[in-house]
């Protein structure tokens, strides 16, 4: 059993009462000064008294000592009683504000006061600082004429008075207790993660023309221009030939044979991504000859799948490749006719590109026969930051390991088998391979290296607009990333947040959208039972045209929903979190965040989904009066600092009440049907 004593709680005990005994002796010590100081203070009282005009004590003198001493006494006290508690070092120290009373303290008084605080600091240092305090003070005991010396050190700082009588040789304070700035340690990152590539923030300003960037296919340029794109977005303009270049060989190999190396995005809502990676991968599979699934694009959610395939599907029109979605939306033997065909010789790929959620895909892999992922040359993982957050789901590992199967039939294929990759060394370099290229793309990238070490990536290299402002850049040349601002958010983007209490919640909604009219509206809240509520709430009070947005509404409604939205039917928009990320709906004027984000990449993303592609966009958050330091500390945390804060006078929501109770009780009914036909 001895084996198991730890004797590190002994010493622990031990110094803890060390610690105790020296805080004692602090007390006593402190006492007796008290004492001192007060009796020194009498007796001069009595040497002045004397020289007072007619025997009377100068004003603001004496008349100012005896209140202080009676505040003194009750200030120790209080303190006694306190015990020297926290809340006293956070106020400043109570004592000494009150003792600055009307009619002022003398010199004395104020230098009495300061020693007691230097003590009563003192000995609070001590208590934090037990341990290494108790282990001194035996080392100053057991050192003898050294300790002594020590204590004399001490006395000016303790008294600064002749009379004051040493103190007993076991308090002995070692070092300088002055306060010191606790210094911020910087995270140490590897130096991709350290020396990004730097993109420009604002969009606008930054345009290139679509034929200035080099090497875009004269197809696409085309496509471009079709489509209303004729310049490119910063992000833009340097991610696509970045991709490019990593296949200026062909698909089937890096660029002198090399391993290419992974890219990580990290750039504002609304700035283009999803085209950053779009027009390199159709340009690269261009010339492709059998069809295979070549690049695959995992996505969090339905809609944002289905929002991405439209994007290659404007840009695949025309080219051969074709673009098959796997969300979830179809049927599971639907999806499986879409992405093989069984043939005398064999299965055959249906697809050249696969845009995916992770969960469908997961099924698609183990349960899909013919369904074959040896070729493939992307993986774009989009919102990678939640993406990492799902990887329990554990669908990377499903993609890696059936992109580094081995086939078993022999043929034109075996040329180009692949091996699951391992360090770059002579040997795994000399034999042509399909590398697998990550492509990462996120508003909110993690930073931490740690979390995006679980996605194996391959020398990466980052672009971000995450940096200082104060650093400008030159050319796009590499400097040092700010490590104070972790998130960029679109610049067109004015953010205020409304205080308010629970009750005025609706009212303030009813306002913005009746008084100050505001059009276009995509309102959030925390849950689907909130949004409903709302909706039937902002239905019953009428004026307005309103529809919700949630999980709890089928594929097909939730559709129509954006679209009506996105024509400007719909005038306000209550949704979940569902439209938070990635959805691009054309012209919303302002995001309301009827219930505050939890969260700041909740935050960020949804206030993204207004000022988008270099336009202007309000967000207006409502805060509870309990939540609002934590809400401003979450914003100045991730480096944005700058929100101001919107009062609504209570007299302008009055107006709006009576009709507002009419409509709660509407609700009221209206909830008690739905609840019915539930249990019916
Ligand atoms: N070069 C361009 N010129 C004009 N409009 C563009 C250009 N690139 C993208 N857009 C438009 O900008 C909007 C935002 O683009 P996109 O959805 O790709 O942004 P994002 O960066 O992916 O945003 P999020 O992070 O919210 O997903 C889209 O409506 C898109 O059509």
């Amino acid at each position: 059993m001895a084996l198991f004593a730890i004797t590190r709680y002994a010493a622990e005990e031990e110094e803890e009462e060390a610690g105790a005994e020296a805080q004692e002796r602090a007390r006593v010590l402190l006492e007796r000064l008290r004492e001192q100081a007060r009796a020194r203070q009498l007796r001069r009282q009595r040497d002045e008294r004397p020289r007072g005009a007619g025997g009377e004590p100068a004003a603001g003198g004496e008349t100012a000592s005896p209140g202080s001493e009676r505040r003194g006494r009750r200030r120790e006290a209080a303190e006694r009683a306190a015990g020297g508690s926290e809340e006293e070092e956070e106020d400043g120290g109570a004592a000494p504000a009150e003792g600055r009373g009307a009619g002022g303290d003398s010199e004395e008084d104020v230098k009495q006061q300061e020693d007691r605080r230097n003590l009563k600091n003192k000995s609070k240092r001590k208590k934090r600082n037990g341990e290494t305090e108790g282990v001194e003070s035996k080392k100053a005991r057991s050192e003898g004429a050294e300790g002594n010396q020590s204590t004399k050190e001490e006395l000016p700082v303790a008294a600064s008075g002749e009379e004051a009588t040493p103190p007993p040789s076991s308090l002995v304070v070692l070092g300088d207790y002055d306060r010191k700035p606790v210094q911020k340690v910087q995270p140490f990152l590897p130096q991709w993660l350290a020396q990004p590539k730097l993109l420009q923030k604002r969009i606008k300003e930054n345009l290139i023309p679509v034929g200035d960037v080099p090497g875009i296919h004269p197809k696409l340029l085309k496509k471009l221009q079709m489509n209303g794109i004729e310049s490119f977005f910063p992000v833009q303009a340097e991610v696509i030939p970045a991709v490019l270049q990593s296949a200026s060989n062909g698909y089937l190999m890096g660029q002198g044979g090399y391993r290419p190396k992974d890219i990580c995005v990290s750039a504002p809502t609304g700035s283009g991504k999803t085209l950053s990676f779009v027009i390199p991968i159709v340009q690269v599979l261009l010339d492709r000859v059998v069809c295979q699934v070549r690049a695959l694009v995992v996505l969090p959610t339905k809609e944002l799948a289905q929002q991405v395939s439209k994007v290659f599907n404007i840009y695949t029109d025309g080219t051969g490749l074709k673009v098959v979605s796997i969300t979830g939306q179809k049927s599971f033997a639907k999806e499986q006719e879409m992405l093989v065909q069984k043939k005398v010789t064999g299965y055959c790929s249906l697809a050249d590109i696969i845009v995916a959620t992770p969960g469908r895909l997961a099924d698609h892999i183990s349960k899909t026969p013919g369904f074959n992922l040896t070729q493939l040359r992307f993986l774009i993982i989009d919102e990678a930051d939640r993406m990492i957050d799902d990887m329990h789901q554990n669908w990377l590992n499903q993609v890696v390991k059936a992109a580094f199967q081995v086939e078993n039939d022999s043929g034109s294929n075996m040329l180009f088998q692949r091996t699951k990759p391992g360090p770059v060394t002579a040997a795994s370099c000399c034999y042509p391979q399909i590398p697998l290229q990550k492509l990462l793309f996120s508003a909110t990238l993690t930073q931490d290296p740690e979390k995006l070490q679980q996605l194996g990536l391959f020398q990466p290299r980052l672009f971000t607009s995450v940096y200082s402002e104060k650093k400008t850049l030159r050319n796009g040349t590499e400097t040092e990333q700010d490590a104070e601002e972790k998130y960029t958010l679109p610049e067109g983007l004015s953010q205020c947040y409304v205080p308010c209490n629970l009750n005025s919640k609706p009212l303030l909604l009813l306002h913005f959208m009746l008084t100050m009219k505001f059009t276009r509206v995509l309102c959030f809240t925390n849950s689907r039972e909130a949004s409903h509520r709302l909706f039937l709430l902002i239905q019953a009070f009428g004026g307005i045209t309103v529809a919700e947005f949630s999980s709890r509404l089928p594929p097909s409604e939730r559709q129509r929903t954006i679209k009506e939205f996105e024509q400007g039917k719909i005038q306000l928009l209550i949704s979940t979190d569902a439209t938070a990320r990635g959805i691009d709906i054309k012209g919303v004027n302002c995001v309301i965040n009827y219930d505050a984000p939890q969260f700041i990449r909740t935050y960020i993303h949804r206030v993204g989904r207004t000022a988008r592609a270099g336009n202007v966009g309000l967000a207006f958050s409502m805060v509870l009066r309990i939540q609002e330091r934590r809400f401003l500390r979450m914003l100045k945390d991730a480096g944005i600092p700058d929100i101001k804060k919107h009062l609504v006078k209570g007299k302008l929501l009055t107006p709006l009440v009576q009709q507002y109770e009419e409509a709660l009780s509407k609700l009221e009914k209206t909830v008690k049907g739905e609840q019915a036909q539930k249990r019916a």
